[in-house]
Protein backbone atom coordinates (compact mmCIF):
# COMPACT_ATOMS: atom_id res chain seq x y z
CA UNK A 1 0.00 0.00 0.00
CA UNK A 2 1.61 3.59 -0.99
CA UNK A 3 0.77 6.71 0.49
CA UNK A 4 1.71 8.47 -2.35
CA UNK A 5 2.29 7.54 -6.09
CA UNK A 6 3.26 9.92 -9.27
CA UNK A 7 2.38 8.71 -12.65
CA UNK A 8 3.91 10.34 -15.28
CA UNK A 9 3.95 13.34 -13.74
CA UNK A 10 5.78 16.18 -16.07
CA UNK A 11 6.34 20.00 -14.94
CA UNK A 12 8.64 22.55 -17.09
CA UNK A 13 9.76 25.49 -15.62
CA UNK A 14 12.09 28.18 -16.56
CA UNK A 15 15.46 26.47 -17.38
CA UNK A 16 14.17 22.99 -15.52
CA UNK A 17 12.02 20.41 -15.89
CA UNK A 18 10.94 16.90 -14.29
CA UNK A 19 9.82 14.89 -17.03
CA UNK A 20 7.75 11.53 -16.53
CA UNK A 21 8.18 11.44 -12.66
CA UNK A 22 7.34 8.25 -11.27
CA UNK A 23 7.51 7.91 -7.58
CA UNK A 24 5.83 6.03 -4.38
CA UNK A 25 5.88 6.49 -1.49
CA UNK A 26 5.25 2.95 0.89
CA UNK A 27 2.56 3.56 4.04
CA UNK A 28 4.49 2.89 7.23
CA UNK A 29 8.20 4.18 6.12
CA UNK A 30 10.44 6.37 6.36
CA UNK A 31 11.59 7.75 2.97
CA UNK A 32 14.25 10.10 2.55
CA UNK A 33 14.50 12.32 -0.74
CA UNK A 34 18.38 13.14 -1.28
CA UNK A 35 19.86 15.02 -4.56
CA UNK A 36 22.01 17.94 -4.76
CA UNK A 37 21.19 21.59 -4.64
CA UNK A 38 18.27 22.41 -7.89
CA UNK A 39 17.86 19.16 -8.25
CA UNK A 40 13.77 19.37 -7.86
CA UNK A 41 13.13 18.18 -4.11
CA UNK A 42 11.26 21.29 -3.30
CA UNK A 43 9.49 21.34 -6.82
CA UNK A 44 8.50 17.58 -5.98
CA UNK A 45 7.16 18.09 -2.72
CA UNK A 46 5.33 21.27 -3.99
CA UNK A 47 3.65 19.37 -6.54
CA UNK A 48 2.91 16.54 -4.11
CA UNK A 49 0.97 19.07 -1.09
CA UNK A 50 -0.48 20.96 -4.94
CA UNK A 51 1.23 24.16 -4.09
CA UNK A 52 2.73 24.00 -7.74
CA UNK A 53 0.43 23.24 -10.64
CA UNK A 54 1.64 20.01 -12.11
CA UNK A 55 1.93 20.06 -16.59
CA UNK A 56 0.84 16.30 -16.97
CA UNK A 57 0.23 12.67 -15.20
CA UNK A 58 -1.62 12.31 -12.30
CA UNK A 59 -0.73 12.45 -8.17
CA UNK A 60 -2.57 10.25 -5.60
CA UNK A 61 -2.26 10.41 -2.06
CA UNK A 62 -3.80 8.03 0.76
CA UNK A 63 -5.31 6.86 -3.27
CA UNK A 64 -7.43 9.78 -4.13
CA UNK A 65 -6.34 13.04 -6.23
CA UNK A 66 -3.77 15.40 -4.65
CA UNK A 67 -6.45 17.94 -5.52
CA UNK A 68 -8.84 16.73 -3.04
CA UNK A 69 -8.76 18.97 -0.66
CA UNK A 70 -9.72 16.47 2.79
CA UNK A 71 -6.40 15.03 1.93
CA UNK A 72 -4.87 17.76 3.25
CA UNK A 73 -6.07 16.76 7.07
CA UNK A 74 -4.30 13.78 7.20
CA UNK A 75 -0.77 15.70 5.81
CA UNK A 76 1.48 17.12 8.51
CA UNK A 77 3.71 19.58 6.60
CA UNK A 78 7.13 20.93 7.53
CA UNK A 79 9.15 23.56 5.77
CA UNK A 80 10.94 26.49 7.04
CA UNK A 81 8.99 29.54 6.06
CA UNK A 82 6.19 30.61 7.60
CA UNK A 83 6.25 33.61 5.02
CA UNK A 84 2.59 34.61 5.55
CA UNK A 85 2.64 34.44 9.70
CA UNK A 86 5.77 36.29 9.88
CA UNK A 87 3.85 39.21 12.24
CA UNK A 88 2.00 36.40 14.34
CA UNK A 89 2.92 35.02 17.58
CA UNK A 90 2.81 31.01 18.22
CA UNK A 91 0.02 31.76 19.79
CA UNK A 92 -2.22 34.25 17.11
CA UNK A 93 -0.75 31.12 14.78
CA UNK A 94 -2.99 28.51 16.82
CA UNK A 95 -6.34 30.28 17.08
CA UNK A 96 -6.31 30.87 13.28
CA UNK A 97 -4.88 27.22 12.78
CA UNK A 98 -6.28 24.69 15.21
CA UNK A 99 -9.50 25.27 13.94
CA UNK A 100 -8.36 23.80 10.58
CA UNK A 101 -8.26 20.27 11.92
CA UNK A 102 -10.64 18.24 12.95
CA UNK A 103 -8.12 16.02 14.78
CA UNK A 104 -6.40 19.07 16.99
CA UNK A 105 -4.82 18.00 19.87
CA UNK A 106 -4.02 20.71 22.29
CA UNK A 107 -2.54 18.48 24.83
CA UNK A 108 -0.13 17.32 22.45
CA UNK A 109 0.53 20.88 21.44
CA UNK A 110 1.46 22.18 24.84
CA UNK A 111 3.46 19.51 25.16
CA UNK A 112 5.69 20.16 22.36
CA UNK A 113 5.64 23.22 23.03
CA UNK A 114 7.57 22.85 26.00
CA UNK A 115 9.47 20.27 24.81
CA UNK A 116 10.71 22.80 21.75
CA UNK A 117 11.37 25.14 24.40
CA UNK A 118 8.86 28.06 21.74
CA UNK A 119 8.18 30.99 23.40
CA UNK A 120 4.24 31.74 22.96
CA UNK A 121 3.79 35.19 22.70
CA UNK A 122 7.24 36.21 20.65
CA UNK A 123 6.79 37.27 16.71
CA UNK A 124 7.52 35.06 14.42
CA UNK A 125 10.12 36.91 12.70
CA UNK A 126 11.77 37.48 15.69
CA UNK A 127 12.33 33.70 15.95
CA UNK A 128 15.93 32.10 14.95
CA UNK A 129 16.04 30.00 11.85
CA UNK A 130 15.88 27.12 13.65
CA UNK A 131 13.08 27.61 16.23
CA UNK A 132 11.18 28.49 12.86
CA UNK A 133 11.24 25.05 11.93
CA UNK A 134 10.80 23.71 15.30
CA UNK A 135 7.28 25.89 15.06
CA UNK A 136 6.53 24.34 11.67
CA UNK A 137 7.31 21.13 13.26
CA UNK A 138 5.36 21.52 16.49
CA UNK A 139 1.87 22.54 14.33
CA UNK A 140 2.27 19.88 12.05
CA UNK A 141 2.56 17.33 14.67
CA UNK A 142 0.20 19.00 16.82
CA UNK A 143 -3.48 17.71 14.12
CA UNK A 144 -1.70 14.34 14.93
CA UNK A 145 -1.60 13.27 10.80
CA UNK A 146 -1.15 10.38 9.35
CA UNK A 147 1.59 11.26 6.88
CA UNK A 148 4.23 13.93 7.48
CA UNK A 149 5.92 15.57 4.85
CA UNK A 150 9.04 17.59 5.78
CA UNK A 151 11.33 19.80 3.20
CA UNK A 152 14.75 19.75 4.92
CA UNK A 153 13.83 19.89 8.14
CA UNK A 154 16.97 19.10 9.88
CA UNK A 155 18.85 22.11 7.99
CA UNK A 156 18.29 25.00 10.38
CA UNK A 157 18.55 22.92 13.28
CA UNK A 158 21.61 22.13 15.86
CA UNK A 159 22.60 18.58 16.18
CA UNK A 160 21.11 17.66 19.71
CA UNK A 161 17.53 19.06 18.76
CA UNK A 162 18.56 16.98 15.12
CA UNK A 163 19.21 13.98 16.52
CA UNK A 164 16.45 14.02 19.23
CA UNK A 165 14.17 14.96 16.50
CA UNK A 166 15.50 12.04 14.15
CA UNK A 167 14.55 9.65 16.87
CA UNK A 168 11.12 11.25 17.61
CA UNK A 169 10.23 10.60 14.26
CA UNK A 170 11.25 6.80 14.34
CA UNK A 171 9.62 5.95 17.09
CA UNK A 172 6.69 7.87 15.77
CA UNK A 173 6.81 5.58 12.07
CA UNK A 174 7.16 2.44 14.43
CA UNK A 175 4.33 2.89 17.34
CA UNK A 176 1.64 4.66 15.56
CA UNK A 177 2.86 3.07 11.62
CA UNK A 178 3.45 6.68 10.41
CA UNK A 179 4.34 7.63 7.22
CA UNK A 180 7.27 10.19 7.03
CA UNK A 181 8.76 11.85 3.54
CA UNK A 182 11.64 13.98 4.30
CA UNK A 183 14.11 15.50 2.18
CA UNK A 184 17.82 16.23 3.12
CA UNK A 185 21.14 17.02 1.88
CA UNK A 186 22.38 15.84 5.13
CA UNK A 187 22.58 12.44 4.22
CA UNK A 188 24.14 10.87 6.88
CA UNK A 189 20.84 11.47 9.25
CA UNK A 190 18.92 9.61 6.35
CA UNK A 191 21.79 6.62 6.63
CA UNK A 192 20.50 6.77 10.20
CA UNK A 193 16.65 6.48 10.08
CA UNK A 194 15.03 6.05 6.31
CA UNK A 195 13.68 2.83 5.21
CA UNK A 196 13.55 4.13 1.76
CA UNK A 197 15.42 6.30 -0.79
CA UNK A 198 14.79 8.48 -3.72
CA UNK A 199 17.56 10.20 -4.91
CA UNK A 200 16.21 12.86 -7.75
CA UNK A 201 19.20 14.85 -10.02
CA UNK A 202 18.38 17.52 -12.69
CA UNK A 203 14.41 16.29 -12.20
CA UNK A 204 15.50 12.82 -13.11
CA UNK A 205 14.88 9.72 -10.47
CA UNK A 206 18.39 8.15 -10.07
CA UNK A 207 17.45 5.45 -7.77
CA UNK A 208 14.47 4.51 -6.06
CA UNK A 209 14.56 1.68 -3.49
CA UNK A 210 14.69 0.36 -0.05
CA UNK A 211 17.81 1.37 1.99
CA UNK A 212 18.22 -2.71 2.73
CA UNK A 213 19.04 -2.90 -0.87
CA UNK A 214 21.18 -0.40 -1.03
CA UNK A 215 23.36 -1.66 2.20
CA UNK A 216 23.14 -4.65 0.47
CA UNK A 217 24.12 -3.47 -3.30
CA UNK A 218 26.44 -0.74 -3.20
CA UNK A 219 29.84 -0.47 -2.24
CA UNK A 220 32.97 1.49 -2.76
CA UNK A 221 36.08 -0.03 -3.82
CA UNK A 222 39.83 1.72 -3.45
CA UNK A 223 43.01 0.41 -4.76
CA UNK A 224 46.41 1.08 -6.74
CA UNK A 225 45.26 2.39 -9.83
CA UNK A 226 47.76 0.02 -12.00
CA UNK A 227 46.11 -2.95 -10.61
CA UNK A 228 42.48 -2.67 -12.69
CA UNK A 229 42.58 -2.64 -16.48
CA UNK A 230 39.63 -1.08 -18.59
CA UNK A 231 37.29 -4.00 -18.43
CA UNK A 232 37.48 -4.01 -14.92
CA UNK A 233 36.79 0.16 -14.62
CA UNK A 234 33.44 -0.68 -16.69
CA UNK A 235 32.13 -2.24 -14.36
CA UNK A 236 31.72 0.87 -11.94
CA UNK A 237 29.14 3.24 -11.74
CA UNK A 238 32.00 6.23 -11.14
CA UNK A 239 35.12 5.95 -11.08
CA UNK A 240 37.80 8.66 -8.83
CA UNK A 241 41.81 8.37 -9.77
CA UNK A 242 44.32 10.12 -7.09
CA UNK A 243 47.67 9.62 -6.73
CA UNK A 244 46.78 7.79 -4.41
CA UNK A 245 44.65 5.00 -6.55
CA UNK A 246 41.06 4.56 -7.67
CA UNK A 247 38.13 4.75 -5.16
CA UNK A 248 35.18 3.73 -7.22
CA UNK A 249 31.34 3.22 -6.93
CA UNK A 250 30.25 -0.39 -7.25
CA UNK A 251 26.99 -2.14 -7.83
CA UNK A 252 26.06 -6.39 -7.35
CA UNK A 253 28.55 -8.71 -5.37
CA UNK A 254 31.78 -7.76 -4.13
CA UNK A 255 32.58 -11.77 -4.45
CA UNK A 256 33.58 -10.28 -7.65
CA UNK A 257 36.87 -8.52 -6.66
CA UNK A 258 38.14 -11.82 -4.80
CA UNK A 259 40.83 -12.29 -6.98
CA UNK A 260 42.04 -9.35 -5.98
CA UNK A 261 43.06 -10.13 -2.46
CA UNK A 262 44.13 -7.40 -0.08
CA UNK A 263 45.27 -5.55 -2.97
CA UNK A 264 41.87 -3.36 -2.65
CA UNK A 265 39.37 -2.69 -0.07
CA UNK A 266 35.75 -3.27 0.16
CA UNK A 267 33.66 -0.69 2.10
CA UNK A 268 30.03 -0.49 2.30
CA UNK A 269 28.95 3.04 0.62
CA UNK A 270 26.91 5.33 2.55
CA UNK A 271 24.33 7.83 0.71
CA UNK A 272 26.94 10.63 0.05
CA UNK A 273 29.15 8.29 -1.75
CA UNK A 274 25.94 6.73 -4.00
CA UNK A 275 25.02 10.83 -4.55
CA UNK A 276 28.69 11.63 -5.19
CA UNK A 277 29.32 8.84 -7.49
CA UNK A 278 26.42 8.80 -9.30
CA UNK A 279 26.12 12.65 -10.20
CA UNK A 280 29.59 12.79 -11.03
CA UNK A 281 28.89 9.93 -13.83
CA UNK A 282 25.90 12.11 -15.42
CA UNK A 283 27.98 15.12 -15.45
CA UNK A 284 30.76 13.50 -17.46
CA UNK A 285 28.22 11.84 -19.40
CA UNK A 286 26.55 15.30 -20.05
CA UNK A 287 30.14 16.84 -20.95
CA UNK A 288 30.73 14.31 -23.67
CA UNK A 289 27.94 14.22 -25.03
CA UNK A 290 28.00 18.23 -25.45
CA UNK A 291 31.46 17.19 -26.63
CA UNK A 292 30.09 14.71 -29.62
CA UNK A 293 27.48 17.65 -30.23
CA UNK A 294 24.53 15.10 -28.97
CA UNK A 295 22.70 16.03 -26.52
CA UNK A 296 21.16 14.02 -23.51
CA UNK A 297 17.96 14.14 -21.76
N1 LIG B 1 9.60 29.83 -8.46
C1 LIG B 1 10.38 29.28 -9.39
N2 LIG B 1 10.24 29.59 -10.69
C2 LIG B 1 11.01 29.03 -11.64
N3 LIG B 1 11.97 28.12 -11.39
C3 LIG B 1 12.16 27.77 -10.11
C4 LIG B 1 11.38 28.32 -9.04
N4 LIG B 1 11.79 27.76 -7.89
C5 LIG B 1 12.79 26.91 -8.21
N5 LIG B 1 13.01 26.90 -9.54
C6 LIG B 1 14.01 26.12 -10.28
O1 LIG B 1 13.67 24.76 -10.22
C7 LIG B 1 14.85 23.96 -10.11
C8 LIG B 1 14.68 23.00 -8.95
O2 LIG B 1 14.60 23.74 -7.74
P1 LIG B 1 14.16 23.07 -6.37
O3 LIG B 1 14.01 24.16 -5.38
O4 LIG B 1 13.01 22.17 -6.62
O5 LIG B 1 15.44 22.17 -6.04
P2 LIG B 1 15.89 21.50 -4.67
O6 LIG B 1 16.35 20.13 -5.04
O7 LIG B 1 14.81 21.61 -3.66
O8 LIG B 1 17.12 22.41 -4.30
P3 LIG B 1 17.78 22.81 -2.89
O9 LIG B 1 18.35 21.56 -2.34
O10 LIG B 1 18.81 23.78 -3.30
O11 LIG B 1 16.69 23.38 -2.04
C9 LIG B 1 16.03 24.92 -9.98
O12 LIG B 1 16.66 25.00 -11.23
C10 LIG B 1 15.38 26.23 -9.61
O13 LIG B 1 16.11 27.30 -10.17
Amino acid sequence: MNTVEFHHVTKRRKGFSIEDLNITIPKGYITGFIGPNGSGKTTTIQMMMDILQIDEGDIKLFGTSHKDHTVKQRIGFVYDDLFMYEDFTIKNMKSFIAPLYKTWNEVLFQKYVEEFELPLRKKIKKLSKGMKMKTSLLFALSHEPEFIVMDEPTSGLDPIFRRELLDKLQEMMVRENQTIFLSSHITTDLDRIADHIIFIYQGKIMLQKAMDEIREQFYVIKGRSDIIDTDTRELFIGIQDSELGFTALFEGDPLLFEPFGNDIVIEKATLEDIMYFMTRKEKLNREASISEGTTVN
